[in-house]
């Protein structure tokens, strides 16, 4: 393996993806990185790009948002290579929970000064993610953010489609149960899974949540008849999921979710497939450059 060698993915549909890569590839450079740049065709051309440049790099640096680095995770987890971050997206939540600079020259510089730490991945029935999996009121949130809405008005693309999805707000039967426990059964209008802890744009809805604990966190926001708008408050940023009694919550390294009828998931705020659900952690599998955790 080269060393010091890195390949560089920017996802040019990402919100920043387009603006003029030259100057962070010089700071790179400057660092004493080598820095060979591919633009992959799409999503589904990532891993074949990193598999061809697999013993010539040791590291693999995605410039995007939360949906990039979603599409870069199976051909990373494949390669072993560690991965960089330089947040040219809208929300940026893998960045924010690793605790890399959303401003992408210090991120490059994050990327040059090759500290390295080891995350969890979750998987969603076969699919991995780094953030968090809904079902319910937030895909629509995630559906609704799409990419014209979030080019045309930046972060506040999320609250804005959470304004306006409420009023389609369902609440639906689920069954949940964690590491072959017993299953609970209860009415909610959200259900999210946390490997990290936030979604558009720091919202911190997996509040106990870490990255490398080892373990998934369940929050179902049930659907109470006078509570709803008091239980949706978590989902539209003002208030807090840990310490509300209205909140499931449930931790554990296997999860799974079962509906009536079938539900779309939302993995890392893309589309992930429909319910049921199988949820597991791949503790330590990825490594990413990120400052050292004090
Ligand atoms: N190499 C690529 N070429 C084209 N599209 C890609 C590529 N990689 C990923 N995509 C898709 O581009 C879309 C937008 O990218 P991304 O989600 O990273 O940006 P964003 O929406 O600005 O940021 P965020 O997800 O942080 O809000 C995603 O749906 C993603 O799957």
């Amino acid at each position: 393996m080269t060393q010091r060698q890195a390949l560089l993915l920017i996802n040019p549909h990402s919100r920043s993806g387009s603006q003029d890569a030259e100057t962070l590839i010089t700071r790179l450079q400057q660092a004493g990185l080598g820095v060979t740049r591919v633009t992959p065709d799409g999503p589904d051309h990532i891993a074949a790009v990193i598999r061809e440049h697999q013993g010539r790099v040791d590291r693999v640096i995605v410039g995007g948002g939360d949906g990039t680095i979603n599409a870069a995770l199976p051909g990373i987890a494949a390669s072993e290579l560690p991965m960089g971050v330089l947040p040219l997206g809208t929300a940026n939540d893998f960045a924010r929970s690793l605790g890399v600079p959303l401003d992408p020259a210090a991120a490059c510089d994050v990327i040059a000064a090759d500290h390295v730490r080891r995350i969890d991945l979750g998987e969603c029935n076969g699919r991995y993610f780094v953030n968090v999996a809904h079902i319910g009121f937030a895909v629509e949130v995630a559906r609704r953010s799409d990419g014209d809405t979030k080019k045309l008005m930046g972060p506040l693309a999320y609250p804005y489609a959470a304004w306006t999805a409420f009023r389609t707000r369902r609440r639906f039967r689920v069954e949940i149960r964690g590491d072959d426990g017993p299953w609970r059964r209860l009415k909610a209008i959200q259900v999210s899974v946390g490997n990290g802890r936030f979604y558009g744009g720091g919202i911190p809805i997996a509040e106990d949540a870490a990255i490398d604990d080892g373990r998934l966190d369940l929050y179902a926001i049930p659907a109470h008849r006078d509570g709803s708008l008091l239980a949706m408050i978590p989902a539209l940023r003002v208030g807090r999921t840990r310490g509300h009694d209205q909140i499931e919550t449930l931790a554990a390294t296997r999860i799974e979710v079962r509906t009536r009828q079938p539900k779309t998931i939302a993995v890392d705020g893309e589309p992930g497939g429909k319910t049921p659900a199988s949820f597991r952690v791949h503790p330590g599998l990825l490594a990413v450059y990120a400052p050292p955790v004090d």
